[in-house]
C-alpha cells in the first residue's frame, strides 16, 4: 500500500487544562494523508480529550491543531465539516423513528441542502439533484452493508447496526478524514470483523482515519500507526509491532489490560 507522508492533521504541542488538572500535555504528532492511525492509552490517559480537540469540539489551552493547514480553533463548527473533517459519536446519534435511508438522506441534505426555492418549486434540475442524492444515499448504505435494512426504522436495528448508520452519516459529508470514537465498542466479534473490512474499504477511497479504541486486537490489526498516551502525554508512536513490544506501553497498561495488549492471536481475519 502506498501511503503519502503528507500530513493532513497536525497536532502541534497541544495542552489542555481543566482547572488545576492537566488532561493533555505537549501532545505533538501528525496524521498522514491516507493512513489509519489509532490513539490508545489506559483509562484517563486523555484520549477523549485529545479526540475532542482534534475534531475542533474543544479548544486547547496550549498549542493548536491544523487540519489541511487550517487552525481548527479558528474554524466555525459548521465549516469544519465543509473542510472535510467528520466524526462519529460513541453513543449512537441516529434518528430512531426514521428509516435508515431517511437518516442518510437527512445527513446528505444537511450539507449542500437544497434551497427553499428548490423545495417549493422543484425544477427538473432540482428533481434530478434529488434523484442523485437518493442514489448517493443508497450507495453509502450499500457500502456500510445495510442495504437489506434500508427501509427499516433505525431504532429497530441492533446496536451494532445503529453504529453503522452513525458511520454512514459521517460518510455523507464526503469527508477527507474520519475520526471514530470507539467505533467497535458494543459490537460483537463478527460485526467488528465487518467493521475492520469497512474502514479498510473507506481508506482505499483515500479517506484518512483516526480512531480511539479499546479493542487492542482490532487496533493492532487495522492500524498503520499507533499513538499511545499515558497521563496526558505521548509515550510511544509507531507501527503496531513496535507499540506492542514497547516497554513504556506495556508498563502503562500493566495491571490494567496488559493481557489484552499481549493477546497475540489475530482476532479479525
Ligand atoms: N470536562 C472536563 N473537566 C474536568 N476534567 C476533565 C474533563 N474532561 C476530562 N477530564 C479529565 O481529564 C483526564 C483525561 O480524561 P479523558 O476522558 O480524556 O481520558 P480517556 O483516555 O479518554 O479515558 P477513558 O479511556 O476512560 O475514556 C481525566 O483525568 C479526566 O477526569
Amino acid at each position: 500500500m502506498s501511503m503519502s507522508k503528507t500530513p493532513i492533521l497536525c497536532v502541534e504541542h497541544v495542552g489542555m487544562r481543566f482547572g488545576g488538572l492537566t488532561a493533555i500535555a505537549d501532545l505533538h504528532f501528525d496524521v498522514r494523508e491516507g493512513e489509519i492511525l489509532s490513539l490508545i492509552g489506559p483509562n484517563g490517559a486523555g484520549k477523549t480529550t485529545a479526540f475532542n480537540i482534534m475534531t475542533g469540539f474543544l479548544k486547547p489551552t496550549q498549542g493548536r491543531v491544523l487540519f489541511r493547514g487550517r487552525d481548527l480553533s479558528k474554524v466555525k463548527t459548521n465549516d469544519i465539516a465543509r473542510l472535510g473533517l467528520a466524526r462519529t459519536f460513541q453513543r449512537t446519534s441516529v434518528f430512531a423513528d426514521d428509516t435508515v435511508l431517511d437518516n442518510v438522506l437527512i445527513g446528505l441534505n444537511r450539507h449542500g441542502a437544497p434551497s427553499l426555492f428548490d423545495r417549493l418549486l422543484p425544477t427538473p434540475g432540482a428533481r434530478r439533484a434529488e434523484a442523485a442524492t437518493r442514489a448517493r444515499a443508497e450507495a453509502i448504505i450499500e457500502l456500510v452493508g445495510l442495504a437489506h435494512r434500508a427501509g427499516e426504522k433505525a431504532g429497530a436495528l441492533s446496536y451494532g447496526e445503529q453504529r453503522l448508520v452513525g458511520f454512514a452519516l459521517a460518510l455523507a459529508i464526503a469527508p477527507r478524514m474520519l475520526l471514530l470514537d470507539e467505533p467497535v465498542s458494543g459490537m460483537n466479534a463478527s460485526e467488528t470483523q465487518g467493521f475492520v473490512r469497512l474502514i479498510r474499504k473507506v481508506r482505499e477511497e483515500g479517506v484518512t482515519i483516526l480512531l480511539v479504541e479499546h479493542d487492542m486486537p482490532m487496533v493492532m490489526e487495522v492500524s498503520d500507526r499507533i499513538v499511545c498516551l499515558n497521563y496526558g502525554r505521548l509515550i510511544a508512536e509507531g507501527p503496531p509491532a513496535a507499540i506492542r513490544s514497547d516497554p513504556k506501553v506495556i508498563e502503562a497498561y500493566l495491571g490494567k489490560s496488559a493481557a489484552k495488549l499481549e493477546q497475540k492471536e489475530p482476532a479479525h481475519a
